[in-house]
């Protein structure tokens, strides 16, 4: 019951993503469940017709269905394995854009969860090692196919004696039996092995990522990472050779019971013969039937035993495709916001899955125009600060507001064309500049450029042949550029300046400047924001001077809050104490 709703959502999904497929599937397993008949009952007709009249018209027309037959049969299949075939390239693509888009438009939360992730591993896996979703999808029309060649091949058999089926009812009964052992140990053994395909595929990426060189070779991994690779191979090699045993006896024995059948079978045919109850044209036609009976039986109780099979890894698949999509879609428009003051009203906030809160009970109100600062230790909650507000996820207890407004009630993608973000690891795309900067509807070659330039990257555009349409990373263009982190960094800032929005969030944006580029970011950083409200994370401390207010996190708490000059002055404050500390630094030295 609980695989059938399975099998049924399952091929909805799949006819959802390509009807032609599922159609293509079904007309070719009607082919194939129709042409063995030709060759079991044609061949009887003409054998008897050889031992008796030897009618010569009637041997020519018998002869000319058995061969323009199966050239038919032969003929449609092709075509329609050829299409198949097409059909499953084609559905792959569509599942792995279907996949790739779930994955992009999952909640940000469930990004971060382990479960999920372990979820994702499982599933992918299925998918994509195991081949679920189109085995499922063959054995499903291998089991359509099966049961009308049966019900033909039972008929003809019934005439023979009933008891004949049973006996090979029996026979393919075992036979079933061993298959089933053989997916259980399959199953078992291939869940035993996704830790350590995990394991092995990690450090096989490793060795083969060419931007781990550095660290590898400086800190001498190599020999760690090949004893780790053999360690995880050792265990997969360990499993998959019991595997490999315990099917192969399987196979054996399976092999073995076929052989009894067939003597069994063509004995009592024989038997038949020798007392004239049969034809020797009826030997040949019911010995085919009888091979061919046993061939679709063992088929349809494979198939039937593989889909159940399948059905515990699709069991996964489904339920990563069921995660829900947080609702995003509140009531209010980007234009409904006329004001851009923000006001953090006693948020408190706890990763999910975790007892300890990591922002607790914060509350402040940063007016549009503003300069907000936030410094403080590692770990403090700076980031996590951002996270709310960009909305990746939801505060445990308090709101968030703007311009009065709970940011949950404004639809999602309104609320982010407010914000430009640039976190610490952003990350820019393998396309070129322009089209990375392509953040707005219509923006202009000359805003790009200029942007760039605020960014302090005027200098480094001039030296690229291709200027803004150099591609970024060598992934998909050959003459692509591997930039450095700070020019990457340059980017990601002019990209979110490209964006244009009211609010823009800085999160350690200099950390990968050298120290004049960093002096030109803070030189121009009125320039740079002109006049929006923003926020920026930094822990180079004189980032602060330039800024209206600094909020000092300590613990998931603000606890000193306000301009640099009064924060200063308080010699036992936080700040005071971090200011001058990275300040005697520098005068030291
Ligand atoms: N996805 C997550 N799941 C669980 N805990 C997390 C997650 N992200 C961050 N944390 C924890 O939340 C706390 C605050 O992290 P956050 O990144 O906000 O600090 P931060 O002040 O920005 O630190 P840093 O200055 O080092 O960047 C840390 O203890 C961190 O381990």
């Amino acid at each position: 019951m609980k695989n059938s709703k399975l099998l049924l959502y399952f091929y909805r999904m799949v006819y959802s993503l390509s009807p032609a497929y599922i159609i293509t599937i079904l007309l070719s397993t009607a082919i194939q469940a129709a042409a063995p008949f030709i060759n079991i009952i044609v061949p009887k007709l003409i054998i008897d017709e050889l031992m008796g009249e030897q009618d010569k018209k009637k041997l020519f027309l018998y002869a000319a269905i058995l061969i323009l037959g199966n050239l038919f049969f032969k003929l449609l299949s092709s075509y329609f394995v050829k299409k198949v075939e097409m059909g499953e390239e084609k559905f792959s693509y569509q599942l792995d854009s279907y996949l790739g888009s779930k994955c992009v438009d999952m909640d940000f939360e469930n990004v971060e969860k382990s479960e999920i992730l372990d979820l994702k591993e499982k599933a992918f896996f299925a998918i994509y090692n195991l081949n679920a979703v189109r085995r499922t999808v063959e054995s499903g029309a291998a089991i359509i196919n099966q049961l009308v060649t049966l019900a033909g091949l039972g008929y003809i058999l019934s005439i023979l004696n009933p008891l004949i089926i049973i006996v090979l009812l029996l026979i393919v009964c075992m036979n079933a039996l061993l298959f089933k052992k053989m997916e259980r140990i399959q199953y078992e053994d291939n869940q035993k092995a996704v830790y350590d395909n995990r394991a092995f595929g990690y450090f096989v990426r490793l060795t083969a990522d060419f931007s781990m060189g550095k660290d590898v070779r400086l800190y001498n991994s190599a020999p760690l990472l090949i004893r780790k690779m053999k360690h995880f191979m050792d265990n997969l090699l360990a499993i998959y050779s019991r595997l490999f045993t315990e099917t192969g006896k399987c196979t054996g024995i399976s092999n073995i019971n076929v052989q009894i059948q067939t003597v069994i079978v063509y004995a009592y045919l024989a038997v038949k013969v020798m007392a004239e109850k049969i034809t020797i044209g009826s030997f040949t036609m019911y010995a085919g039937a009888a091979r061919s009976f046993s061939d679709s039986l063992l088929s349809f109780i494979n198939a039937f035993i593989e889909i159940n099979q399948l059905c515990m890894y699709l069991e996964m698949f489904m339920k990563f495709d069921k995660i829900k999509v947080k609702d995003q879609d509140g009531k209010y428009t980007a234009e409904d916001i006329k004001d851009y003051t923000i006001e953090f009203r006693d948020v408190s906030f706890a990763y999910p899955g975790k007892k300890e809160y990591t922002l607790k009970n914060i509350s402040i109100t940063i007016v549009p125009g503003e300069k907000l600062s936030i410094v403080g230790l590692n770990g403090a909650g700076k980031t996590t600060f951002i996270k709310l507000l960009t909305r990746l996820y939801e505060p445990s207890s308090g709101d968030i507001l703007l311009g009065g407004v709970n940011i949950k009630e404004i639809k999602y993608e309104e609320y982010l064309r407010l914000l430009s973000v640039v976190f610490q690891d952003f990350k820019l795309l393998s396309y070129t500049i322009r089209e990375n900067l392509t953040v707005k509807p219509g923006i202009e070659e000359e805003d790009i450029r200029k942007e760039l330039d605020k960014a302090g990257f005027a200098k480094d555009l001039e030296k690229l042949e291709k200027g803004i349409d150099t591609s970024i990373y060598k992934d998909i263009d050959k003459t692509g550029v591997e930039f450095s982190g700070g020019q990457s960094q340059k980017i990601a800032i002019a990209r979110a300046l490209c964006k244009d929005s009211p609010i823009v969030i800085l999160d350690e944006p200099t950390s990968a400047l050298d120290p004049i580029s960093e002096y030109e970011v803070y030189q121009s950083f009125d320039k740079l924001v002109k006049g929006k409200t923003a926020i920026y994370i930094s822990h180079r401390l004189s980032s602060t001077r330039f800024s209206d207010k600094i909020a000092v996190f300590q613990d998931g708490r603000i606890v000193e809050y306000g301009p640099h000059k009064e924060l200063i002055k308080q010699s036992e404050s936080l700040y005071a104490t971090m200011f001058q500390t990275q300040a005697k630094y520098y005068l030291e030295a």
